[in-house]
């Protein structure tokens, strides 16, 4: 078989003769030999049965073959194999007295005589012979050649396996030398005397012999190779029983230690039988584990079992033959073991170095394809690194030159991100009104102090200053008033600027004082000072570069125009109004600075739809409370005639304890009116929430209206659209309970919410002691069958909500509750007397039958005065909106119109969506 194959265990069999002491005893040679690999069990035994009859082997060998046939057929192939570089190993397994020694000293004499026959008669090859030898007694390495080395230490190498640290190898000169040592061997060994064998070895003994051999003709040039294996020539001391042996004492020690490493080597032996899978228990003796490598590993093995063919060692002899099945299972893995010289392996190495870098230099290599693969890949990542690099750099610049924009105008005019989005929103929408922002510039500016008295024109400021923040981003150019620090920025005049106008008390003074100037207080000198062309010119001077956007829209300076017309009437007639009083002499310079300012702002608030028109709608004419003259509504037009006739004289009806109130007269005049402005209540009331951001239904307006307009423009596209969700940041909106649906006209749902929120609105009219008149038009304008409506009531809910939140929340609540009450009352006795005007008798008896007034009963006519709205009823209220309408003429004549109460917005299917609200 040829080297690195795999191979199995040559295993023997050797019977030996029947000794004289055997022969004694009268016991016969149970076993023969049937074949040369046959060995039968002749016994005539009880349990012949258990036995098998014949046993298979590699060889067996009967009592008459010499030593020098079992060497020849059971060991010298193997004996042999070391010449050609293959380690090997022969052992003589058997019980003690068996024939072990007597064996492998012939074995060993026959191989070393071949290897040396070998040697000779190959002198083209240099052998090197290396001799050592050694005993495991009591588990302890010895080192024959060296007596007094009596406790060798066993190394693990990673190359040779197990090796006996400091081991006598003595180099052989010749096989004399050879056959010298190998009698101090015989001479070292531990023999002990027992019952069975007079000369019973009783340690493992390890005869190797290392054999280098090389070719001659290539010694010394470098390149020559080296073979080199060792061969075992193994003598194992003998089982033994003690009874048998008759051990005692030192031998009975021996026997015990010789008869455990042998129960390991059978472990080994009979794990190895069974493929070598899991566990072999080399370690667990000294001997297995120096023969390691000579037991199912590179070495080819022998195993030469000796049997006593005596009755008496049957039993043993049967464990033999058990060891020798399993040992004849083990399978090897010879190799040969080539030694190779530094010269030899220095060229190899260099061959190997020049094939690489070949391959490498080589285009066409497999190496060098892989190397261009993986640059290029390289490559196109850097270059795409490159390019994503270079975008975030142009988007960063981009962000840092808008931010720096940004920044700009924030510092310049304080324009904050408010501000910013409105001009954004606004920017989109509102391409086509540049004459609203230069009038809206003129009312967020010069008119600082008057121009700001409703919400609605802040939500409009807010989007219109934006506008100009717009501008002035273009133009590079800020108008002074703009950039004064007290001003909030004008993006935030909606809100934030209007808390902090507030904290100037001498402002909204003058805010008061102008609006409630009557012109009767006025002079000549008053009159002569406020000309319509000077308080133009008084803006013009101040913002010239606002001014220049004017007159760029004509349709919007048709309607500003027409606007204008009305608003010079008004201040016409405002300021002009003859009807001049002993106090005139009171009008201060403040007063008339003041109203200065109200005249711009009124004709700038007009242009804007100005809370000073609303307000004086709110507010009770004059004339209502005065006997003398006839129930009749204003026009818008007419608004100012009304208003201001006789304001002073509502300020002391209204608080008669202190005249000068005239900060709280702008809150109670609102609310007894219904008409309260908001800019007023927040005012009052929620400086600090106006901090926050929107404060109620009116300062939503603007958003409202941007809502509405998204609304709209869905519904265009056949959505539904809800605004809930979209005032979510508007919290204090939420905060005063009326975070409610918006739902457009066209939704399925909006009979039913609109019901709701009239409902509603109806309770907090009369929570709040609101107007009748305004109940009354409110109540007969918005029947929720105009687009705009649910707007209306979306703002005068959040309104009302409010104002009960102020009542409830005490602040100054007092004192406007009962102004609100006195001017209901104002209200009920003035329709009291209209009913005499507008209702012959048989109307009024009949509404007395109708309201379940007795008609003779005394005062029935201030008993129905007092009983319009006062029930939250629907039929109630509509008899009482009835009622109210018959004796306010123009609300019977339908001539009121919507833009009284605040918004000044239509929606215009035809336009566009940039001038779906045109203002
Ligand atoms: N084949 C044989 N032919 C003749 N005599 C033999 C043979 N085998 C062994 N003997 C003799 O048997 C005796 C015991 O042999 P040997 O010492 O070799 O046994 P052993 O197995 O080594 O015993 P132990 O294990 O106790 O050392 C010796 O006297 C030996 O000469």
């Amino acid at each position: 078989m040829a080297a690195g194959e795999a191979e199995r265990i040559l295993v023997s069999v050797r019977l030996r003769p029947v000794n004289a002491r055997e022969a004694e005893r009268g016991d016969g040679s149970d076993w023969e030999c049937a074949g040369p690999t046959t060995l039968m069990f002749r016994g005539n035994i009880p349990e012949r049965a258990m036995f098998p009859a014949t046993y298979a082997y590699d060889r067996v060998f009967n009592p008459e073959c010499s030593t020098q046939q079992v060497y020849e057929q059971g060991a010298k192939r193997v004996a042999m194999s070391v010449l050609n570089g293959i380690n090997s190993s022969i052992f003589a397994y058997g019980q003690t007295s068996s024939g072990k020694t007597y064996t492998m000293v012939g074995v060993t004499e026959h191989s070393m005589s071949d290897i040396y026959d070998y040697i000779d008669k190959h002198p083209e090859r240099e052998f090197a012979l290396k001799f050592s030898a050694m005993e495991i007694y009591n588990e302890a390495v010895r080192d024959l050649l060296n007596p007094e080395a009596t406790q060798l230490r066993l190394l693990d190498d990673p190359e040779k396996g197990t090796v006996v640290e400091k081991l006598t190898e003595e180099t052989l000169t010749d096989k004399g030398h050879l056959l010298e040592l190998l009698a101090v061997c015989e001479a070292q060994r531990q023999i002990g005397e027992t019952a069975l064998n007079e000369t019973s070895s009783r340690s493992h003994q390890i005869l190797r012999l290392t054999i280098e051999s090389s070719a001659k003709q290539f010694m010394g040039r470098g390149n020559s190779s080296t073979l080199m294996a060792c061969v075992n020539f193994v003598d194992l001391a003998g089982s033994e029983r003690a009874s048998q042996t008759q051990a005692a004492g030192t031998r009975l020690k021996e026997g015990s230690h010789i008869n455990r490493s042998l129960l390991t080597l059978g472990k080994v032996i009979r794990q190895l039988s069974k493929g070598g899978n899991g566990h072999i228990p080399y370690r667990d003796s000294k001997l297995t584990r120096i023969l390691q490598s000579s037991l199912g590993g590179n070495a080819r093995t022998a195993i030469i079992c000796t049997m006593s063919p005596a009755h008496c060692h049957l039993e043993q002899s049967r464990n033999t033959l058990l060891f020798a099945n399993c040992a004849k299972n083990v399978a090897t893995n010879a190799q040969v073991n080539v030694v190779m010289s530094d010269k030899v392996l220095v060229k190899h190495l260099q061959r190997e170095l020049a094939r690489l870098e070949n391959e490498l230099k080589l285009p066409g290599s497999a190496s060098c394809r892989t190397h261009d693969e993986v640059l290029r890949e390289k490559d196109e990542l850097i270059k795409q690194l490159e390019e994503q690099l270079k975008d975030l750099m142009e988007q960063r610049d981009t962000v840092q030159s808008q931010l720096e924009n940004f920044r700009r105008v924030a510092s310049d005019g304080n324009i904050n991100d408010r501000t910013t989005r409105q001009w954004d929103d606004y920017s989109r929408s509102s391409e086509s009104h540049p004459r609203i922002v230069s009038e809206d510039v003129l009312s967020s500016s010069d008119t600082y102090d008057c121009a700001y008295e409703d919400q609605d024109d802040l939500g409009s400021k807010g989007l219109d200053a934006s506008h100009i923040c717009n501008g002035h981003n273009q133009d590079s150019e800020i108008p002074e008033g703009i950039a004064e620090p007290h001003q909030q920025t004008v993006g935030e005049h909606s809100v934030s600027s209007l808390h902090q106008r507030r904290n100037h008390n001498s402002d909204s003074k003058e805010i008061y004082q102008a609006n409630i100037m009557p012109s009767s207080e006025l002079s000549e000198e008053h009159c002569k000072e406020v000309p319509w062309i000077e308080t133009n010119e008084f803006s013009r001077s101040h913002f010239p570069a606002d001014r220049s956007h004017a007159g760029t829209n004509s349709d919007e300076d048709n309607h500003s125009e027409s606007m204008l017309d009305t608003t010079d009437s008004a201040i016409k007639l405002y300021t002009c109004d003859s009807d001049a009083s002993s106090d005139t002499e009171k009008t201060t310079n403040d007063e008339s600075l003041a109203l200065k300012r109200c005249v711009i702002s009124s004709r700038d608030s007009v242009l804007n739809r100005s809370r000073s028109c609303r307000a004086s709608f709110m507010v009770i004419p004059n004339s209502w409370f005065d006997d003398s003259v006839d129930m009749k509504m204003p026009t818008p037009g007419e608004i100012f005639k009304y208003a201001p006739r006789n304001p002073d004289k509502i300020r002391r009806s209204l608080y008669p304890d202190n005249g000068d109130c005239q900060n709280d007269l702008s809150l109670d005049c609102s609310v007894a009116s219904g008409g309260v402005t908001s800019d007023t209540v927040v005012d009052k009331n929620t400086c600090n929430e106006e901090e926050e951001g929107a404060i109620d239904g009116i300062s939503c307006i603007p958003k409202v209206k941007e809502k509405l307009e998204a609304c709209r423009t869905s519904q265009l596209e056949g959505n539904q659209y809800t605004i809930t969700e979209d005032f979510s940041d508007m919290k204090n909106a939420k905060d005063i309970g009326t975070d409610i649906a918006v739902t457009t006209v066209e939704s399925p749902r909006w009979p039913i919410d609109f019901k709701k929120k009239q409902k509603e609105i109806i309770e907090l009219w009369h929570d709040c002691n609101v107007s009748i008149v305004h109940r009354t038009y409110f109540f007969l304008l918005f029947k929720g069958d105009n687009k705009a409506d649910n707007i209306y009531l979306e703002v005068e809910q959040r309104r009302l909500s409010f104002i009960k939140s102020s009542f409830s929340a005490g602040c100054e609540s007092s004192a406007t509750v009962t102004s609100s009450l006195r001017n209901l009352r104002h209200e009920r006795d003035m329709l009291y007397r209209q009913m005499l005007r507008k209702l012959q008798l048989a109307e009024r008896e009949s509404l007395y039958t109708k309201w379940g007034i007795d008609v003779n009963s005394k005062q029935r006519r201030l008993q129905l005065s007092r009983r319009i709205w006062t029930q939250t009823d629907m039929e109630h209220v509509r008899e009482s909106a009835a009622l109210v309408a018959k004796l306010v003429e123009h609300l019977e004549k339908g001539q009121a119109i919507k833009e009284m109460f605040g918004l000044s917005f239509t929606l215009n299917p035809r336009a566009g969506r940039n001038s779906t609200w045109r203002r």
